[in-house]
């Protein structure tokens, strides 16, 4: 993010300037309010911008070489992982999946592959046809994150994904998220409120302005 500012009915919320390598996670803490979200909807495309809103941005959010400044959302590649994880509940677990895979990947065969995959990967063999609303908590979250992986994304930011579990299904759900992003090389921003967060991400600590 280069000199990346928003500002909010002119006051500056975010101003920050900052490269995520790799794999790196990156942790953004600052108080409620401070505009940690609103950063992360601007990175996704998804601010509501113009007048009415009062949102004004500047600097320049780059992926891989590329400005996503004027990007459509969808033409980002960037995953975000909510508080909640926004489960289809009307669909099974494998249908949340096929439902985050890229139209580029063709055939039923690898479309199913890749969803066996991911199932595997989250430790939930044979779970496609369940019912999310059968799922623990735990499971729920794996699903959510291999749901946002399998839309193939370059870069992937978090949204307090961990402040609704409880404590030993944080430190379990935390340590799996962070080897996915750092496994896939994806280089990670996370907000939260929890210091224990950012010290399990072991990396950089920052603030939005
Ligand atoms: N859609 C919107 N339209 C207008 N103002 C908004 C909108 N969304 C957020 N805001 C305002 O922008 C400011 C920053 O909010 P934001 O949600 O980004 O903060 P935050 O740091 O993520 O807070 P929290 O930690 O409480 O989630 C707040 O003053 C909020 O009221």
């Amino acid at each position: 993010m280069r000199r990346v500012s928003i500002r909010l009915n002119g006051r500056v919320l975010v101003d920050i300037d900052i490269e995520i390598k790799p794999g790196e996670i990156v942790t953004l803490m600052g108080p409620s309010g401070s505009g940690k979200s609103s950063l992360l909807a601007h990175i996704c495309g998804t601010l509501p911008s113009g007048n009415a809103a009062g949102f004004e941005v500047g600097g320049q959010v780059v992926l891989n070489g590329t400005s996503l400044d004027g990007l459509a959302p969808q033409d980002r590649h960037v995953g975000i992982l909510f508080q909640d994880d926004l489960l289809f509940p009307h669909l099974s677990v494998g249908g949340n999946l096929a439902f985050a895979l890229p139209s580029t990947i063709r055939g039923r065969d690898e479309r199913q592959k890749r969803i066996d995959e991911a199932l595997e990967s989250a430790g939930l063999d044979g779970f496609a046809d369940r019912d999310p609303a059968t799922l623990s908590g735990g499971q729920r979250a794996r699903v959510a994150l291999m749901r946002v992986l399998l839309s193939e994304p370059n870069a992937l930011l978090l949204d307090e994904p961990f402040s609704k579990l409880d404590t030993e299904l944080r430190d379990q759900i935390r340590t799996f998220v962070f080897d996915q992003a750092r496994l896939r090389g994806l280089p990670t921003l996370m907000v939260t409120h929890d210091p224990d967060d950012g010290a399990a991400a072991g990396g950089r600590i920052v603030n939005p302005v």
